[in-house]
């Protein structure tokens, strides 16, 4: 049993006294804990090793102690399973020296075991779990498979992933053998992570927005939604896509038991189109936390008020930017507290 369940609970859309809080990236630069390890390990090594892993996946929430901890790992750990080389370069990110760009490339693309390639993800969530005593819940994650495929394919972050999407329109079959491939893996490595402990898994589909609503059905729905059908007996599912609001209403209807949603989509209307049941997290601009802290309290309640105490998750709309002023995260988490 999970001492603060007020998350679980909003999962399952039952009433609360107040709405639970954390934040995507919450483990991350902003936090000078971090920023030492940093110093001392790399991105993947950090990844690698669960007394790390697990150390940061701990450290905003001994802060500040948000109503959920996420583990610290990275979507690419997906693609390097599966034989995708993944570099981590300081001060340029995400680096893939053999991007995925024709159907020779694909064929040497493996659907791995979890737990030969994976294990230290597991063994990061069991220690974890030791760590939080089961105080708060853990979540676990994964990359949507069209966001996996836009790494695969540019090979480093893009502001359009241009490249990505070329690849969908041009060689199609090899573009959805890759998304299969990568959706197989996936379920796999979400399942074992369930099996490991995770207490709910969130899907990142951090680049969906990119495509039109309806390459978005062909290209990215279509395999979160056989992510959500094989999960959603397992543990609740929670799934984000920035940009996403023209497909809010499947993510509703998906057996999905709650929906992200970014700042560019009112509470209103987020409600509107998903029906007003489901349980809704986000989505407060992360920019927004630059603002004084009395005013980011301010503008919490009033997002809260928005999107009512019940039925909801309070979150950032995105990840936490690394220049965020400490107290303005506490400014964030505890508006949600103090919240009457
Ligand atoms: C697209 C994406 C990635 N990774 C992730 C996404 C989806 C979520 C999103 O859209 O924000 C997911 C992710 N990455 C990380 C987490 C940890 C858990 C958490 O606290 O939320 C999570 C959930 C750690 C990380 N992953 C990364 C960092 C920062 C790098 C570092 O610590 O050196 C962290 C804390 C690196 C990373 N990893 C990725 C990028 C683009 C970068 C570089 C970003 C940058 O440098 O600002 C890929």
């Amino acid at each position: 049993m999970i001492k603060n369940d007020l998350f679980l609970k909003a999962l399952k859309g039952e009433t609360v006294e107040r709405p639970p809080v954390w934040m995507m990236r919450q483990a991350g630069r902003y936090l000078p804990e971090f920023m030492e390890l940093r110093k001392k390990y790399d991105f993947f090594t950090r990844c690698q090793t669960p007394e790390l892993a697990s150390e940061i996946t701990v450290q905003p929430i001994r802060r500040y102690g948000m109503d959920a901890a996420i583990l610290f790992s990275d979507i690419l750990v997906i693609p390097q399973a599966m034989d995708i080389e993944v570099e981590m370069k300081p001060n340029f990110g995400p680096y893939l020296p053999n991007p995925i760009r024709s159907k020779e490339d694909l064929d040497k693309v493996i659907v791995p075991d979890i737990q030969d390639t994976l294990g230290y993800v597991i063994d990061a969530i069991k220690m974890t779990k030791e760590k939080l005593n089961d105080e708060i819940p853990l979540i676990g994650f994964a990359g949507s498979p069209w966001t996996i495929l836009c790494y695969c394919v540019e090979g480093q972050g893009s502001k359009s992933f241009d490249k990505a999407r070329g690849f969908c329109f041009t060689q199609p079959e090899a573009a959805h053998a890759l998304l299969q491939k990568i959706t197989d893996t996936t379920i796999a490595y979400l399942k074992a992570k369930v099996k490991a402990g995770v207490n709910a898994v969130q899907v990142f589909d951090s680049w969906g927005g990119m495509l039109s609503p309806t390459d978005y059905q062909e290209f990215s729905w279509k395999y979160i939604q056989q992510i959500v059908n094989a999960l959603k007996d397992e543990a609740p599912v929670i799934v984000f896509g920035k940009g996403c609001w023209f497909a809010l209403k499947e993510m509703a209807n998906s057996g999905a038991s709650a929906v992200g949603v970014d700042w560019t989509c009112s509470a209103q209307n987020a409600r509107y189109l998903t029906g007003g049941n489901i349980t809704l997290q986000g989505n407060f601009d992360p920019a927004r936390l630059l603002s004084p802290p009395e005013k980011i309290k301010e503008m919490v309640t009033q997002m809260i008020n928005e999107f009512g105490k019940d039925k909801y998750i309070v979150n950032l709309g995105h990840g936490i930017l690394p220049y965020i002023p400490l107290e303005n995260a506490k400014a964030f988490i505890d508006a949600v507290k103090e919240y009457k």
